[in-house]
């Protein structure tokens, strides 16, 4: 569970899913199945498709809803002839305050890189956004126990050149590859040694004080009978929840974790 410093986040990544009418209605059931109380003890984040964004801005905006909202993915450029691609000052504008970078569906899909996210995670930082950086490793890496120094090369490639006050305001989003959508989660203390590993090499490369306030997240089959028991663990702050979060009532309930933790 977060420290005090680390205020627990939990977003849902929609994927290539939910037109513009389904996202509004699931941005207004997700808003009133959660009290305000709950939407300030967890920040509550949804990450539709970019032909959504507008219609939850509508949503967020006109009905100020204790909901923030961000993009799947950014072009490293800040304009121009990228035909195709949605820049950071594009998101901004619509009012996004997130934009997840490198998740492992684009690092397969779009062949993306260590040095591409690194690319990205700074545009977004140079456009006020808050960069989700997913790190995870495949089946393969798993079973063969690299699991750990495979996230800390995607890590380091990704931050190369950022100072302390720029990965402050960073997250981390650990989702093993094997358990995206496969049902397979992995377990709580999973979770924690890749989390855990995470916190330790950004005190390696900045310092205790920088890696104490960078919140990591767990992503991976994600649910409301799942979550409590990952969310417990001191190095996971939060999640990143793809399928889980198209339903606004098990999304909620996943928000609803702290009164499932023990204190
Ligand atoms: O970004 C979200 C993750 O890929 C997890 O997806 P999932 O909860 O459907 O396994």
């Amino acid at each position: 569970m977060a420290g005090p410093t680390r205020r627990p986040l939990m977003a849902g990544n929609w994927k290539m899913n939910l037109n513009h009418l389904e996202a509004n209605l699931l941005v207004q059931k997700l808003a009133a199945s959660l009290t305000e109380k709950q939407l300030t003890d967890v920040e509550v984040v949804v990450l539709p498709p970019y032909t959504d964004l507008r219609t939850v801005q509508t949503a967020v905006e006109g009905d100020k809803l204790l909901i923030g909202y961000g993009a799947q993915d950014l072009s490293p450029h800040a304009s121009g002839a990228y035909t195709g691609d949605i820049s950071g000052p594009l998101l901004a504008k619509l009012g996004c305050t997130y934009v997840v970078v490198g998740h492992s569906e684009r690092r397969i899909h779009h062949h993306e890189s260590d040095a591409i996210c690194n690319a990205k995670v700074k545009a977004a930082l140079t456009h006020g956004l808050t960069p989700i950086l997913c790190v995870g490793e495949g089946l393969d890496v798993r079973e063969a126990g690299r699991h750990v120094s495979h996230c800390a090369v995607q890590l380091e490639g990704a931050l190369s050149g950022l100072t302390a006050e720029q990965v402050v305001k960073i997250v981390v989003a650990y989702e093993p590859v094997w358990a995206i959508g496969t049902g397979k989660t992995a377990t709580p203390e999973d979770a924690q040694e890749v989390c855990g590993s995470v916190r330790e090499r950004l005190v390696e490369l900045y310092d205790q004080d920088t890696a104490a306030q960078v919140r990591i997240l767990y992503g991976g089959s994600v649910k409301a009978s799942n979550v409590a028991a990952t969310m417990a663990q001191p190095d996971v702050d939060g999640g990143l929840v793809g399928g889980a979060s198209l339903d606004a009532e098990e999304f909620a309930q996943i928000c609803r974790f702290p009164e499932h933790i023990a204190r």
